[in-house]
């Protein structure tokens, strides 16, 4: 491996130095950190990431390589990717090349050798915020610090419209059985509409495995030719940047919630789905992204061990009467969870998919499959 060098610039002029690993060339993007252990193919791969620079406080990232089955969607999404140490080899009986040549291919840089701890603690103190990595023969700590000083703050920002699938589709994929290394057949009683602004795979496999049958369709899809397929549900994806922004979607949503249309939404499309009953969403200081975090089940009591990455919330002092909170972070009490009074639809901020992370939410998708039900019995 070449020993290019690497700096990481944040917008408050701190700064770090390490190696590059990963493609040459500079980016910007919020610097925001994920604590799960596992699933960094996953996390690279998820659109929510887009123009965002992650670092990874697991400390050896790339010790099993990449594959063919676990990304979220067709290609790298984030900016660019910071860890503590990126061992020289890799080994697993499912790996098929190195994190490094993977993200070269996909023209992302990564940074390695530096205090990701110390990182971590910064921005948890100082908030998320820009930066700039920059990997070369040669780097330039001020040329960086100036790029992470002019690039756009990810407030204000649909992202969600750049990420989309371009036309609609089929999804016919169930969660994959690793020891045959297929992925499960469709089943499809009910036909489910995913509005995708950025949605990762495990969310339609997902669907699939709780017996729907799944059309994506793009994030601009007019509302009317949404309708025209005649779903039973609608999915709401997750997805990167700012939902306040994205006034379609909030508008698209709104109609379905006056025509009754059984609604799930997920991270951004919960976020969306909050916005289009009369909430408000908030930008958090540090957001949460990793696969361990405890949400309370308002409802139960039970406490569910989730997989989390945003960087917004749904404000619960916005919440109009007809929305009820259902789930509460541990962390910081924010809101988790919500349904809409009288009508089939719900909304959960963390991963129910959890890919990476724990299967604690995996229920949700059997309530929007009962929710669809109870729609369907009522006529
Ligand atoms: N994973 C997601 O859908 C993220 C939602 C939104 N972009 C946020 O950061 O809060």
């Amino acid at each position: 491996m070449s020993r290019l060098q690497a700096i990481l610039a944040l917008e408050d002029g701190r700064t770090f130095s390490g190696h590059g690993f990963g493609a040459p060339g500079q980016r910007v993007g919020e610097v925001v950190f994920n604590t799960a252990m596992t699933g960094y193919q996953e996390i690279l791969t998820d659109p929510s990431y887009a123009r965002q620079l992650v670092t990874l406080t697991a400390s050896h990232v790339g010790n099993t390589g990449v594959n063919a089955l676990d990304p979220e969607s067709d290609r790298v999404y984030c900016n660019g990717l910071i860890v503590r140490h990126y061992p020289r080899r890799y080994s697993s009986w499912r790996a098929q090349a190195s994190l490094s040549d993977y993200l070269a291919d996909h023209g992302v840089p990564g940074i390695a050798g530096l205090d990701t701890r110390s990182l971590t603690m910064h921005l948890r103190e100082h908030g998320a915020q820009n930066g700039c990595l920059m990997v070369g023969e040669e780097v330039d700590a001020d040329q960086a610090l100036g790029l992470a000083r002019g690039c756009e703050p990810m407030a204000g920002q649909d992202l969600a419209s750049g990420v989309t699938c371009s036309s609609p589709y089929a999804w016919t994929e169930g969660a994959l059985d690793l020891s045959s290394g297929r992925f499960g057949p469709s089943r499809g009683r009910h036909h489910v509409v995913c509005y995708d602004f950025g949605a990762k795979r495990n969310i339609l496999r997902m669907l699939v495995d709780a017996g729907c049958r799944v059309t994506v369709v793009p994030a601009r899809h007019p509302i009317d030719g949404l309708l025209a397929l005649q779903p039973d549900g609608v999915m709401l994806s997750n997805g990167p940047g700012d939902p306040e922004p994205c006034t379609y979607a909030i508008d698209a949503i709104a109609r379905l919630l006056e025509r009754g249309v059984p609604t799930f939404g997920i991270c951004l499309g919960h976020q969306l789905l909050a916005l289009a009953a009369g909430a408000r969403t908030v930008k958090m200081k540090f957001g949460h992204h990793g696969a361990n975090h405890p949400v309370k089940d308002l409802a139960t009591g039970q406490v569910l061990i989730t997989s989390q990455n945003h960087g917004f919330a749904v404000d619960e002092d916005s919440l109009p009467e007809h929305v009820v909170p259902t789930h509460r972070s541990l962390f910081d009490g924010s809101l988790q969870g919500i349904r809409i009074d009288g009508k089939p639809a719900m909304g959960f901020q963390g991963h129910p998919e959890a890919s990476p992370g724990p299967h604690d939410l995996r229920g949700l998708f059997g309530q929007f499959v009962k929710m669809i039900e109870t729609a369907d019995e009522r006529g």
